[in-house]
């Protein structure tokens, strides 16, 4: 039986990648569902090539569009953020693949669980915002967390035939972004041309922005903490400006164990949506000659705050990350629209996570209104700046 996958995001870095991944497998995968957000034309050429069941997209805009445009093949079109929630529910689904951006991934993730469907979990964010909530209703559900995430991927990958050996710890490998070994001097004038050039991977605006800021690698903390159920002091990040390393797993024994191979998230995407079975692939092979050295240093938590805040969150719990993510979210936008530099990223955050409630137990409701009220806040504090 194929595996029937709905991706949503599939307009995306990696909702475009997992397409090329399907498209290689045809004896293996199947598309049941593709969502986008605005770009209509590309989830047109896509639904025409791949026949899905059914489509979103989720500008209401574009839906006469993409409905007269499918209007003779066999494809159910819809729109709006709430037919997302509604099609990964479909009994056509065997696996979601949340390849949308940012906290618009945690409704239809709760939605596809609690249908209980297997997710392939791209989009971090939702484990940032609502990771204890997502987490307890997986189990509640029964319904496996495969990570996409290219680090989360490589710890995964390592843990495999380890479930009676505890981890010490684990070691996220960043690869320090455009700005490396730059001081605040020079962080204070970047532009967001120089902030999209990330050094290894060719991703979304957003990733590529935390990347710079070191904002992902925080997010990628908070998100092991809920994969692989550890405490902070469990996990370490170190720059590896090579990306080869993905990730790297300690046990009691002092042992460790890497995953490696070129920056392609072709095969994290493949091993989570195949999993436990590798899918013979010709993606390019690793040649270690090609990489005499491999380097490692420690990461500079005073000039990419963003880490560190990452960290203080994760130890205080609660609503904290969801405040950190909703902030986060709000400055990257606006770095990108120009209206803020990217050293007052961190300052949107920091200012956020002193102003907006703690909340220490929060439900399903309560990060509706974290993310609401942060969003508010942080928006009004670049009103004012600009
Ligand atoms: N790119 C990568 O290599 C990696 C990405 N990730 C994570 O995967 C996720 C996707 O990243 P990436 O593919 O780079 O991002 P992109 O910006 O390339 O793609 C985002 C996708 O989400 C859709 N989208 C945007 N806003 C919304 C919304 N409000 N509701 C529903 N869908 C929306 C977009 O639709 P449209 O284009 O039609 O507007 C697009 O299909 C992120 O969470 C990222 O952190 C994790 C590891 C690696
Ligand atoms: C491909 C992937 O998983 C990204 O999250 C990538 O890791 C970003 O790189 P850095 O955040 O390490 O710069
Ligand atoms: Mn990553």
């Amino acid at each position: 039986m194929k595996k029937r996958i709905a991706i949503l995001g599939s307009t995306g870095s990696i909702g475009t990648q997992t397409l090329e991944v399907i498209e290689a497998n045809p004896q293996i995968f199947s598309v049941s569902v593709l969502t986008a957000q605005d770009n209509a034309d590309l989830l047109i050429q896509q639904a025409i090539k791949f026949r899905p069941l059914e489509v979103v997209i989720g500008n209401e805009r574009h839906y006469e569009k993409v409905k007269s445009a499918l209007s003779s093949i066999f494809v159910k079109v819809h729109a709006g953020a709430s037919a997302l929630v509604s099609v990964v529910e479909s009994d056509s689904v065997d696996i979601v693949l949340t390849a949308m951006v940012g906290y618009a991934g945690l409704l239809p993730t709760i939605h596809a669980i609690k249908a209980g469907k297997d997710i392939a979990l791209a989009n971090k964010e939702t484990l940032v915002v609502a990771g204890e909530l997502i987490t307890s209703l997986a189990k509640q559900y029964k319904v496996n967390i495969y990570p996409v995430d290219s680090e989360h991927s490589a710890i995964f990958q390592c843990l495999v035939g380890e479930a009676e050996n505890p981890v010490e710890k684990i070691i996220l490998t960043a690869s320090g972004g455009p700005f490396r070994g730059k001081d605040k001097l020079f962080l204070a004038n970047v532009t967001k041309q120089q902030a999209l050039k990330h050094p290894n991977w060719t991703m979304g605006a957003k990733i590529t922005i935390d990347s710079a800021t070191l904002m992902n690698k925080g997010l990628e903390v908070i998100e092991a903490k809920w994969l692989f159920d550890l405490q902070a002091g469990q996990i370490d990040v170190i720059v590896h400006p090579q990306s080869i390393i993905h990730s790297l797993v300690q046990f009691e024994d002092g042992s460790i164990k890497a995953q490696m191979g070129l920056p392609d998230m072709k095969l994290p995407i493949q091993y989570a949506l195949n999993y436990p079975t590798r899918v013979k692939s010709d993606f390019p092979r690793f040649n270690f000659t090609d990489y005499p050295s491999l380097s490692f240093e420690k990461p500079d938590l005073e000039t990419f705050r963003n880490l560190a805040i990452a960290y203080e969150v994760l130890e205080k719990g609660g609503n904290a990350a969801c405040i950190v993510n909703a902030a986060n979210e709000i400055a990257v936008e606006a770095f990108l629209l120009d209206k803020i530099g990217f050293l007052e990223i961190s300052d949107v955050i920091i200012e956020s996570v002193a102003k907006i409630a703690f909340v220490s137990d929060p439900s399903y409701s309560d990060y509706v209104q974290t993310n609401e009220e942060t969003r508010r806040f942080a928006s009004d504090m670049i009103q004012v700046k600009v």
